[in-house]
Protein backbone atom coordinates (compact mmCIF):
# COMPACT_ATOMS: atom_id res chain seq x y z
CA UNK A 1 0.00 0.00 0.00
CA UNK A 2 1.07 3.37 -1.03
CA UNK A 3 2.14 6.26 1.92
CA UNK A 4 -0.74 8.37 0.13
CA UNK A 5 -3.48 5.97 0.38
CA UNK A 6 -2.61 5.00 4.30
CA UNK A 7 -2.62 8.99 4.67
CA UNK A 8 -6.06 9.24 3.05
CA UNK A 9 -7.19 6.43 4.86
CA UNK A 10 -5.78 7.43 8.67
CA UNK A 11 -7.52 11.09 7.52
CA UNK A 12 -6.12 13.77 9.28
CA UNK A 13 -3.64 12.79 11.69
CA UNK A 14 -0.79 14.56 10.64
CA UNK A 15 -2.44 18.30 10.34
CA UNK A 16 -2.75 19.41 13.56
CA UNK A 17 1.23 21.41 14.24
CA UNK A 18 0.65 21.47 18.18
CA UNK A 19 0.21 17.54 19.39
CA UNK A 20 -3.02 16.90 20.43
CA UNK A 21 -2.74 15.60 24.26
CA UNK A 22 -5.87 14.74 24.64
CA UNK A 23 -6.45 10.42 25.90
CA UNK A 24 -7.12 7.89 22.94
CA UNK A 25 -9.32 5.20 22.56
CA UNK A 26 -8.56 3.05 19.47
CA UNK A 27 -11.27 1.01 18.09
CA UNK A 28 -10.29 -1.77 16.09
CA UNK A 29 -11.51 -5.44 15.49
CA UNK A 30 -12.39 -7.49 12.46
CA UNK A 31 -14.94 -6.18 9.51
CA UNK A 32 -18.54 -6.11 11.06
CA UNK A 33 -17.74 -6.92 14.20
CA UNK A 34 -19.73 -3.80 15.61
CA UNK A 35 -16.85 -0.97 16.49
CA UNK A 36 -19.35 2.08 14.57
CA UNK A 37 -22.58 0.87 16.14
CA UNK A 38 -20.31 0.47 19.77
CA UNK A 39 -19.47 4.11 19.09
CA UNK A 40 -22.74 5.59 17.59
CA UNK A 41 -24.72 3.79 20.30
CA UNK A 42 -22.62 5.37 23.20
CA UNK A 43 -21.22 8.19 22.08
CA UNK A 44 -24.90 9.56 19.90
CA UNK A 45 -27.63 7.78 21.29
CA UNK A 46 -28.42 5.90 18.44
CA UNK A 47 -30.82 3.28 18.83
CA UNK A 48 -29.20 -0.04 18.70
CA UNK A 49 -31.59 -1.49 16.00
CA UNK A 50 -30.57 1.29 13.30
CA UNK A 51 -27.01 0.07 13.31
CA UNK A 52 -28.43 -2.68 10.71
CA UNK A 53 -28.21 0.21 8.26
CA UNK A 54 -24.56 1.65 9.19
CA UNK A 55 -21.77 1.25 6.20
CA UNK A 56 -18.83 0.22 6.08
CA UNK A 57 -16.15 2.13 7.40
CA UNK A 58 -13.71 2.59 5.02
CA UNK A 59 -11.13 5.33 6.40
CA UNK A 60 -10.42 6.09 10.16
CA UNK A 61 -13.09 8.06 11.97
CA UNK A 62 -11.69 10.42 14.34
CA UNK A 63 -14.29 12.41 16.71
CA UNK A 64 -13.27 14.38 19.26
CA UNK A 65 -15.40 13.89 22.79
CA UNK A 66 -15.48 17.81 24.68
CA UNK A 67 -16.67 16.05 28.14
CA UNK A 68 -15.22 15.88 31.29
CA UNK A 69 -12.52 14.81 30.21
CA UNK A 70 -11.56 15.90 26.30
CA UNK A 71 -10.76 12.81 24.29
CA UNK A 72 -10.26 11.46 20.75
CA UNK A 73 -12.51 8.12 19.37
CA UNK A 74 -10.87 6.92 16.45
CA UNK A 75 -13.00 4.20 14.82
CA UNK A 76 -10.67 1.70 12.38
CA UNK A 77 -12.13 0.48 8.85
CA UNK A 78 -11.67 -3.48 9.63
CA UNK A 79 -9.84 -3.92 6.62
CA UNK A 80 -7.23 -1.61 7.43
CA UNK A 81 -3.97 -3.42 7.53
CA UNK A 82 -1.88 -1.74 9.89
CA UNK A 83 0.93 -3.90 9.57
CA UNK A 84 1.94 -2.37 6.36
CA UNK A 85 5.38 -1.32 6.51
CA UNK A 86 4.65 2.25 4.80
CA UNK A 87 2.51 2.73 8.15
CA UNK A 88 3.25 4.44 10.70
CA UNK A 89 2.32 2.59 14.00
CA UNK A 90 4.19 5.40 16.36
CA UNK A 91 1.50 8.15 15.38
CA UNK A 92 -1.33 5.53 16.10
CA UNK A 93 0.00 3.69 19.25
CA UNK A 94 1.96 6.46 20.34
CA UNK A 95 -0.20 8.42 22.64
CA UNK A 96 -2.08 7.98 26.20
CA UNK A 97 -5.10 6.08 25.59
CA UNK A 98 -7.02 2.81 25.26
CA UNK A 99 -6.76 -0.02 22.91
CA UNK A 100 -10.12 -1.30 22.49
CA UNK A 101 -10.31 -4.57 20.52
CA UNK A 102 -13.95 -5.57 19.23
CA UNK A 103 -14.43 -9.66 18.69
CA UNK A 104 -18.12 -10.73 17.37
CA UNK A 105 -18.75 -13.58 19.23
CA UNK A 106 -21.56 -14.96 17.39
CA UNK A 107 -18.99 -15.58 14.42
CA UNK A 108 -15.94 -18.11 14.45
CA UNK A 109 -13.48 -15.82 16.14
CA UNK A 110 -9.94 -17.64 15.63
CA UNK A 111 -9.38 -14.93 12.80
CA UNK A 112 -9.93 -12.23 15.25
CA UNK A 113 -7.72 -13.96 17.82
CA UNK A 114 -4.76 -13.78 15.43
CA UNK A 115 -5.75 -10.06 14.86
CA UNK A 116 -5.69 -9.03 18.29
CA UNK A 117 -2.58 -10.95 18.85
CA UNK A 118 -0.77 -9.17 15.91
CA UNK A 119 -2.04 -5.81 16.96
CA UNK A 120 -1.55 -6.18 20.79
CA UNK A 121 2.48 -7.48 20.56
CA UNK A 122 2.83 -4.24 17.77
CA UNK A 123 0.67 -1.70 19.70
CA UNK A 124 2.89 -2.82 23.00
CA UNK A 125 6.08 -2.52 21.22
CA UNK A 126 5.45 1.05 20.51
CA UNK A 127 3.63 1.92 23.49
CA UNK A 128 4.08 -0.08 26.71
CA UNK A 129 1.62 2.58 28.48
CA UNK A 130 -1.46 1.93 26.36
CA UNK A 131 -4.28 -0.21 28.13
CA UNK A 132 -5.86 -2.91 26.38
CA UNK A 133 -9.36 -3.75 26.30
CA UNK A 134 -10.59 -6.67 24.70
CA UNK A 135 -14.94 -6.60 24.36
CA UNK A 136 -16.69 -10.06 23.56
CA UNK A 137 -19.29 -8.68 21.84
CA UNK A 138 -22.83 -9.52 20.32
CA UNK A 139 -23.05 -11.61 23.35
CA UNK A 140 -27.10 -10.81 23.20
CA UNK A 141 -27.60 -13.79 21.39
CA UNK A 142 -26.12 -15.83 23.50
CA UNK A 143 -26.98 -18.22 26.70
CA UNK A 144 -25.60 -17.05 29.66
CA UNK A 145 -23.48 -20.35 29.99
CA UNK A 146 -22.13 -20.07 26.36
CA UNK A 147 -21.29 -16.13 26.75
CA UNK A 148 -18.85 -17.62 30.14
CA UNK A 149 -17.44 -20.50 27.94
CA UNK A 150 -16.58 -18.34 25.29
CA UNK A 151 -14.62 -15.49 27.70
CA UNK A 152 -12.71 -18.14 29.31
CA UNK A 153 -11.79 -19.25 26.16
CA UNK A 154 -10.96 -16.21 24.11
CA UNK A 155 -8.85 -15.07 27.70
CA UNK A 156 -7.26 -18.51 27.84
CA UNK A 157 -5.85 -18.25 24.18
CA UNK A 158 -4.97 -14.97 23.87
CA UNK A 159 -2.72 -15.27 27.04
CA UNK A 160 -1.29 -17.92 26.11
CA UNK A 161 -0.34 -16.16 22.38
CA UNK A 162 1.16 -13.71 24.14
CA UNK A 163 3.09 -15.90 26.88
CA UNK A 164 4.50 -17.77 24.08
CA UNK A 165 5.92 -14.81 22.81
CA UNK A 166 7.42 -13.82 26.30
CA UNK A 167 4.26 -10.83 26.53
CA UNK A 168 3.15 -12.66 29.85
CA UNK A 169 2.61 -8.97 31.26
CA UNK A 170 0.66 -7.11 28.70
CA UNK A 171 -2.32 -6.40 31.01
CA UNK A 172 -5.55 -7.19 28.81
CA UNK A 173 -9.15 -7.04 30.12
CA UNK A 174 -11.57 -8.45 28.62
CA UNK A 175 -15.59 -7.66 29.15
CA UNK A 176 -18.83 -9.42 27.64
CA UNK A 177 -20.73 -6.63 25.66
CA UNK A 178 -24.00 -5.87 23.80
CA UNK A 179 -25.61 -2.50 22.11
CA UNK A 180 -28.85 -4.19 23.10
CA UNK A 181 -28.01 -3.97 27.07
CA UNK A 182 -26.33 -1.47 29.79
CA UNK A 183 -23.41 -3.62 28.96
CA UNK A 184 -21.53 -1.59 26.07
CA UNK A 185 -21.97 1.00 28.87
CA UNK A 186 -20.48 -0.37 31.68
CA UNK A 187 -17.58 -1.65 29.65
CA UNK A 188 -16.75 1.48 28.19
CA UNK A 189 -17.03 3.11 31.94
CA UNK A 190 -14.57 1.07 32.85
CA UNK A 191 -12.22 1.39 30.29
CA UNK A 192 -12.23 5.49 30.67
CA UNK A 193 -12.09 5.49 34.50
CA UNK A 194 -8.85 3.79 33.60
CA UNK A 195 -8.04 7.25 31.99
CA UNK A 196 -8.93 9.53 34.39
CA UNK A 197 -6.05 10.67 36.41
CA UNK A 198 -8.54 12.05 39.08
CA UNK A 199 -10.24 8.63 39.84
CA UNK A 200 -8.85 8.12 43.28
CA UNK A 201 -9.84 11.69 44.17
CA UNK A 202 -13.56 11.26 43.29
CA UNK A 203 -13.80 7.56 44.56
CA UNK A 204 -12.72 9.02 47.90
CA UNK A 205 -14.83 11.83 47.34
CA UNK A 206 -18.19 9.87 46.58
CA UNK A 207 -16.91 7.37 50.05
CA UNK A 208 -17.50 10.21 51.75
CA UNK A 209 -20.49 11.68 50.79
CA UNK A 210 -21.73 8.49 50.91
CA UNK A 211 -20.84 7.49 54.34
CA UNK A 212 -21.93 11.01 55.47
CA UNK A 213 -25.53 11.21 54.22
CA UNK A 214 -26.51 7.40 54.28
CA UNK A 215 -26.78 7.10 50.59
CA UNK A 216 -26.23 3.09 49.60
CA UNK A 217 -24.52 3.81 46.23
CA UNK A 218 -23.33 6.63 44.15
CA UNK A 219 -22.74 7.00 40.50
CA UNK A 220 -21.30 10.04 39.08
CA UNK A 221 -21.95 10.22 35.22
CA UNK A 222 -21.00 11.29 32.34
CA UNK A 223 -24.40 12.63 31.43
CA UNK A 224 -24.40 12.48 27.45
CA UNK A 225 -22.74 8.89 26.94
CA UNK A 226 -23.94 7.33 30.22
CA UNK A 227 -20.41 6.42 31.13
CA UNK A 228 -20.03 6.42 34.38
CA UNK A 229 -16.98 7.96 35.56
CA UNK A 230 -16.65 6.89 39.21
CA UNK A 231 -18.38 5.42 42.07
CA UNK A 232 -18.14 4.72 45.33
CA UNK A 233 -16.02 2.13 46.91
CA UNK A 234 -19.05 -0.79 47.55
CA UNK A 235 -19.35 -3.25 44.65
CA UNK A 236 -22.07 -2.57 41.64
CA UNK A 237 -24.57 -4.69 41.35
CA UNK A 238 -25.75 -4.28 37.90
CA UNK A 239 -29.27 -4.15 39.07
CA UNK A 240 -28.60 -0.80 40.67
CA UNK A 241 -26.12 0.58 37.78
CA UNK A 242 -29.34 0.19 35.78
CA UNK A 243 -31.85 1.55 37.24
CA UNK A 244 -29.52 4.52 38.11
CA UNK A 245 -28.20 4.99 34.35
CA UNK A 246 -32.17 4.48 33.33
CA UNK A 247 -32.33 7.68 35.17
CA UNK A 248 -30.83 10.22 32.87
CA UNK A 249 -32.94 8.75 30.28
CA UNK A 250 -35.73 9.49 32.43
CA UNK A 251 -34.63 12.95 33.31
CA UNK A 252 -33.71 13.81 29.81
CA UNK A 253 -36.73 12.95 28.83
CA UNK A 254 -38.60 14.82 31.33
CA UNK A 255 -36.59 17.94 30.99
CA UNK A 256 -36.96 18.20 27.09
CA UNK A 257 -41.03 18.77 27.81
CA UNK A 258 -40.70 20.26 30.77
CA UNK A 259 -37.27 22.07 31.31
CA UNK A 260 -36.61 25.33 32.58
CA UNK A 261 -40.50 25.78 33.98
CA UNK A 262 -41.09 26.98 37.51
CA UNK A 263 -43.85 24.27 38.61
CA UNK A 264 -43.13 21.26 40.04
CA UNK A 265 -44.15 17.98 38.62
CA UNK A 266 -44.93 14.47 39.83
CA UNK A 267 -45.33 12.15 36.94
CA UNK A 268 -46.98 8.66 38.01
CA UNK A 269 -46.43 5.16 36.45
CA UNK A 270 -42.51 5.96 35.28
CA UNK A 271 -41.33 2.55 36.58
CA UNK A 272 -44.50 0.82 35.66
CA UNK A 273 -45.90 1.38 39.19
CA UNK A 274 -48.56 3.66 40.67
CA UNK A 275 -46.94 4.61 43.71
CA UNK A 276 -43.57 5.47 42.10
CA UNK A 277 -43.27 9.24 41.53
CA UNK A 278 -40.62 11.34 39.59
CA UNK A 279 -39.70 15.38 41.54
CA UNK A 280 -38.20 17.22 38.72
CA UNK A 281 -37.47 20.90 40.74
CA UNK A 282 -38.48 24.26 38.88
CA UNK A 283 -34.19 23.82 37.34
CA UNK A 284 -34.64 20.95 35.79
CA UNK A 285 -32.17 21.60 33.22
CA UNK A 286 -31.87 20.84 29.74
CA UNK A 287 -28.92 17.74 29.65
CA UNK A 288 -29.76 16.89 25.88
CA UNK A 289 -28.02 19.78 25.05
CA UNK A 290 -26.03 20.21 28.16
CA UNK A 291 -26.54 23.73 28.69
CA UNK A 292 -25.57 25.33 31.83
CA UNK A 293 -28.46 25.00 33.61
CA UNK A 294 -27.85 21.33 33.57
CA UNK A 295 -25.92 22.37 36.80
CA UNK A 296 -28.75 22.72 38.87
CA UNK A 297 -30.59 19.89 37.82
CA UNK A 298 -32.23 18.06 40.53
CA UNK A 299 -35.21 15.20 40.47
CA UNK A 300 -36.03 12.42 43.05
CA UNK A 301 -38.33 9.01 41.99
CA UNK A 302 -39.40 7.24 44.68
CA UNK A 303 -39.72 3.59 44.26
CA UNK A 304 -41.90 1.14 45.72
CA UNK A 305 -38.99 -0.85 47.67
CA UNK A 306 -38.63 1.79 49.94
CA UNK A 307 -35.32 3.55 48.49
CA UNK A 308 -35.03 6.80 46.60
CA UNK A 309 -33.37 7.60 43.64
CA UNK A 310 -31.75 10.82 43.55
CA UNK A 311 -29.99 12.55 40.66
CA UNK A 312 -28.11 15.91 40.99
CA UNK A 313 -26.40 18.10 38.41
CA UNK A 314 -22.71 18.76 39.26
CA UNK A 315 -21.91 20.37 36.08
CA UNK A 316 -22.67 20.82 32.44
CA UNK A 317 -21.13 16.97 32.03
CA UNK A 318 -21.73 15.20 34.98
CA UNK A 319 -24.19 14.53 36.98
CA UNK A 320 -24.02 12.33 40.18
CA UNK A 321 -27.34 9.51 40.84
CA UNK A 322 -27.33 8.14 44.38
CA UNK A 323 -29.82 5.04 45.67
CA UNK A 324 -30.36 5.60 49.36
CA UNK A 325 -33.28 4.54 52.27
CA UNK A 326 -36.17 6.65 52.22
CA UNK A 327 -35.73 6.74 56.23
CA UNK A 328 -32.47 8.68 55.19
CA UNK A 329 -33.56 10.68 53.17
CA UNK A 330 -35.45 12.26 55.65
CA UNK A 331 -32.62 14.01 56.74
CA UNK A 332 -32.05 15.93 53.09
CA UNK A 333 -31.66 19.18 54.48
CA UNK A 334 -27.78 17.71 55.46
CA UNK A 335 -27.46 15.47 52.30
CA UNK A 336 -28.62 18.91 50.27
CA UNK A 337 -25.24 20.50 52.37
CA UNK A 338 -22.96 17.89 51.83
CA UNK A 339 -24.22 17.75 48.10
CA UNK A 340 -23.08 21.18 47.71
CA UNK A 341 -19.88 20.46 49.62
CA UNK A 342 -19.15 17.48 46.85
CA UNK A 343 -20.17 19.80 44.20
CA UNK A 344 -17.49 22.23 45.25
CA UNK A 345 -14.90 20.07 45.72
CA UNK A 346 -15.35 18.47 42.11
CA UNK A 347 -15.48 21.62 40.72
CA UNK A 348 -11.81 22.36 42.08
CA UNK A 349 -10.69 19.36 41.50
CA UNK A 350 -11.50 19.90 37.53
CA UNK A 351 -10.39 23.40 37.97
CA UNK A 352 -6.73 22.37 38.58
CA UNK A 353 -6.49 19.95 35.86
CA UNK A 354 -8.11 22.62 33.69
CA UNK A 355 -4.96 24.95 34.31
CA UNK A 356 -2.68 21.83 34.21
CA UNK A 357 -3.94 21.18 30.82
CA UNK A 358 -3.65 24.87 29.55
CA UNK A 359 -0.15 25.42 30.73
CA UNK A 360 0.57 22.71 29.11
CA UNK A 361 -0.97 23.92 25.63
CA UNK A 362 0.97 27.26 26.21
CA UNK A 363 4.32 26.02 26.98
CA UNK A 364 3.83 23.40 23.85
CA UNK A 365 2.69 26.38 21.70
CA UNK A 366 6.00 28.57 22.93
CA UNK A 367 8.38 25.92 21.66
CA UNK A 368 6.48 25.32 18.33
CA UNK A 369 7.36 29.07 17.97
CA UNK A 370 10.67 28.96 19.03
CA UNK A 371 11.59 26.52 16.87
CA UNK A 372 9.92 28.36 13.90
CA UNK A 373 11.88 31.61 14.90
CA UNK A 374 14.74 29.26 14.68
CA UNK A 375 14.36 27.62 11.46
CA UNK A 376 13.53 31.31 9.72
CA UNK A 377 16.72 32.99 11.38
CA UNK A 378 18.88 30.28 10.70
N1 LIG B 1 -26.71 -8.70 17.73
C1 LIG B 1 -25.87 -7.67 17.75
N2 LIG B 1 -25.51 -7.07 16.59
C2 LIG B 1 -24.66 -6.02 16.64
C3 LIG B 1 -24.13 -5.54 17.88
N3 LIG B 1 -23.29 -4.51 17.60
C4 LIG B 1 -23.31 -4.34 16.27
N4 LIG B 1 -24.12 -5.23 15.67
C5 LIG B 1 -24.41 -5.38 14.23
O1 LIG B 1 -23.21 -5.73 13.56
C6 LIG B 1 -23.22 -5.22 12.23
C7 LIG B 1 -21.91 -4.56 11.90
O2 LIG B 1 -21.75 -3.42 12.69
P1 LIG B 1 -20.75 -2.21 12.33
O3 LIG B 1 -20.78 -1.31 13.50
O4 LIG B 1 -21.01 -1.65 11.01
O5 LIG B 1 -19.36 -3.01 12.27
P2 LIG B 1 -17.90 -2.41 12.05
O6 LIG B 1 -16.98 -3.22 12.88
O7 LIG B 1 -17.87 -0.93 12.25
O8 LIG B 1 -17.67 -2.76 10.51
P3 LIG B 1 -16.59 -2.13 9.47
O9 LIG B 1 -16.90 -0.67 9.36
O10 LIG B 1 -16.84 -2.87 8.20
O11 LIG B 1 -15.22 -2.39 10.00
C8 LIG B 1 -24.44 -4.26 12.16
O12 LIG B 1 -25.45 -4.91 11.46
C9 LIG B 1 -24.85 -4.05 13.61
O13 LIG B 1 -26.24 -3.87 13.78
C10 LIG B 1 -24.55 -6.20 19.09
O14 LIG B 1 -24.16 -5.87 20.22
N5 LIG B 1 -25.40 -7.25 18.95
Amino acid sequence: MSIASIQALLGMIWEDPVQDHRPRLLIMGLRRSGKSSIQKVVFHKMPPNETLFLESTNKVIKENITSFIDFQVWDFPGQIDYFDPAFDSNVIFGEYGALIFVIDAQDDYIEALSRLHQTVTRAFQVNPDLTFEVFIHKVDALSDEYKIDTQRDIQQRTTDDLVDVGLENVPLSFYLTSIYDHSIFEAFSKVIQKLVPQLPTLENLLNILCSNSGIEKAFLFDVNSKIYIATDSSPVDMQTYEICSDMIDVIIDISEIYGRTNSFHYIDEIYGDDQTQVETNGNAGNYGTTTDTANDASSLIKLTNGMVLCLRGVNRFLALVCLLRSDNFEKHGLINYNFGCFKQAIAEVFELKRHSAAERLRRERMRLSESVEDNVGG
